[in-house]
Parts: structure tokens; C-alpha cells; sequence
């Protein structure tokens, strides 16, 4: 098995309040694992702990084996994207600069590199080449998300981590973002972490949903496997109402036992 991301026996402390405790998770290479659970129960917090912007209080987390604690951490971050709710995209630098800030530290002086890969990522996000020299400000909610994730994906990093990265879109820009999403994913094999509030995102996105409450798991599972199988009452809950309008893709459905699944 082909582990990429590693959490072994994770414990993290804010102030007096355990978040986590004995928190232990495999990642293979090339998953796609949506992340889902209660307010506050530490998504944002087990998200962080992979590119080092939260360090735990008590174990180890491992990237193809390494610990990263052993890592340069700059380069720790520069090859992990990593995508959030909102704009956080420099607000005086233009569509390009944005981009191309990663990569052009990547690639040094090779300008002719760093330029085909904005292009390259702009088209892949959907968004016209003609908006490379606008600022943030002067973008849609929806552009800014887009140019977030070409910002996230342009030094291809072998690993996304996205945090409630569509939370602030419409619909309609929602749903466009997930396809292509999705399709970046299929083309990359990336490993992704998605931090979502959304089941049906979760359902939808995910090769594997990862359900927490109060930092413990709840289940980690294939979508039909939550769908059918619901390991707590918790995870029961979180999908009733999914199970009984199922918006999974068909493919995803596998051997989901609804029937069975409804006889609980
Ligand atoms: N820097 C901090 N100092 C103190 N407490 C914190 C800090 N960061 C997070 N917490 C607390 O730790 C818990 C887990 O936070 P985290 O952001 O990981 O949760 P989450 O599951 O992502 O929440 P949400 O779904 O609301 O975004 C929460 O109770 C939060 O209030």
C-alpha cells in the first residue's frame, strides 16, 4: 500500500481543550479524502498539521514516510497546495503575480516556465486569459476561488489540501468548481484533503470521507460505505437524508446496499 500522508497518534492541546487525541490516519497516494464533522472538531486543525502551520502536541505525522518535523519547513509548504474559503489572494499583485508566485520561486530565473504554467493552470480553472492582469478586486467571487486553486495547483504539488475552498460561491459556480475539481484530480492523481460542511460535497467529491466529532473518527470509509454501512449513530444521522435522495455519481454507487442499509 502506497502511503502518502501519515497521522500517527496525534495529540493537540489549545490551552486546557484537547482537540485530538491517539489520532491516527493513512492516506494513500492518489485519494481524494473529504473531511466532514462537527463545528469545531478539528478539520481545519488535522488539515494544517500537514503542511506544518499547526504543529501537534504529541506524535508524528509522515509524508512518504518522512517526518515532516525533519523537513525544511518552507519547502515543506511550497510543495503542498493549499486552498481556503474565500479570498486569499495577495489583493496588490494581479491575476499573474498570484499564479505564478510559487512557481516563478520554483523555477528561479526560467520566466518562459513559470508563464506557461499560469497559462496552463488559468485555462485548466476556466478562467480567460485575458483576466491575468486584473487585481482580486476587480474579480467575481468565483474568479478569485478559481485563480485560489490554479495559485494552489501551479507548482504541482503532489498533495491539495482545500479548506471549505467553495464555501463562499454560488451554486451554480459551485457545482462548476467541483466538476473541475474533479477532473484535475482524475487527470493529476494528486492526493487531495477537502475540508467540506457540505455531505453531499463530501459524498460527491470524495474517493473517502473522513467523519470526525470532537476530534475522534467517526468513520473512514468509501461514499457507498457511509451511505450503506453507517459506522455510529452520528455518521447514521449525517446521511439520512442523503441516502434517501442519493445524488451519488453512478459509479460511486458500487455495491451500495440502500435497501439493506434502510432496514436498520
Ligand atoms: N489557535 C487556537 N487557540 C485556541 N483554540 C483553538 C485554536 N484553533 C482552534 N481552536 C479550537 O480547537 C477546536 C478545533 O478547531 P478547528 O478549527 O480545527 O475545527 P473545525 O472542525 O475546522 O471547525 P469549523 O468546522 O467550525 O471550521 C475548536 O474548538 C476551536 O475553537
Amino acid at each position: 500500500m502506497n502511503i502518502e500522508i501519515e497521522f500517527k497518534d496525534i495529540k493537540k492541546i489549545y490551552g486546557e481543550k484537547v482537540v485530538m487525541e491517539h489520532f491516527s490516519l493513512q492516506v494513500r497516494k492518489g485519494e481524494f479524502v473529504t473531511i466532514i464533522g462537527s463545528s469545531g472538531c478539528g478539520k481545519t486543525t488535522a488539515l494544517k498539521m500537514v503542511n506544518g502551520l499547526i504543529r501537534p502536541d504529541a506524535g508524528d505525522i509522515l509524508i512518504h514516510g518522512e517526518n515532516i518535523r525533519d523537513k525544511d519547513q518552507t519547502r515543506l509548504r511550497r510543495g503542498i497546495g493549499y486552498a481556503i474559503q474565500g479570498s486569499v489572494l495577495f489583493p496588490h499583485m494581479t491575476v499573474e503575480q498570484n499564479i505564478s508566485y510559487v512557481p516563478s520561486l520554483l523555477n528561479g530565473r526560467d520566466r518562459a516556465r513559470t508563464k506557461a504554467a499560469v497559462s496552463k493552470w488559468m485555462k485548466i480553472v476556466g478562467l480567460d486569459e485575458e483576466l491575468k492582469e486584473r487585481y482580486p478586486a476587480e474579480l467575481s467571487g468565483g474568479q478569485q476561488q478559481r485563480v485560489g486553486i490554479a495559485r494552489a495547483l501551479a507548482a504541482s504539488p503532489e498533495i491539495l489540501l482545500m479548506d471549505e475552498p467553495f464555501g463562499a460561491v454560488d451554486e451554480i459556480t459551485r457545482g462548476q468548481l467541483q466538476e473541475e475539481l474533479l477532473r484535475i484530480y482524475r487527470e493529476t492523481g494528486i492526493t487531495v484533503l477537502f475540508v467540506t460542511h457540505d455531505i453531499g460535497e463530501a459524498l460527491k467529491l470524495g474517493t473517502k470521507v473522513l467523519v470526525l466529532d470532537q476530534g475522534e473518527i467517526q468513520q473512514y470509509a468509501p461514499p457507498a460505505e457511509l451511505l450503506s454501512r453507517p459506522a455510529t449513530p452520528f455518521v447514521e444521522q449525517l446521511v439520512e437524508r442523503e441516502r434517501r435522495t442519493c445524488h451519488l455519481p453512478e459509479e460511486r454507487l458500487g455495491d451500495c446496499e440502500f435497501s439493506g442499509a434502510a432496514g436498520r
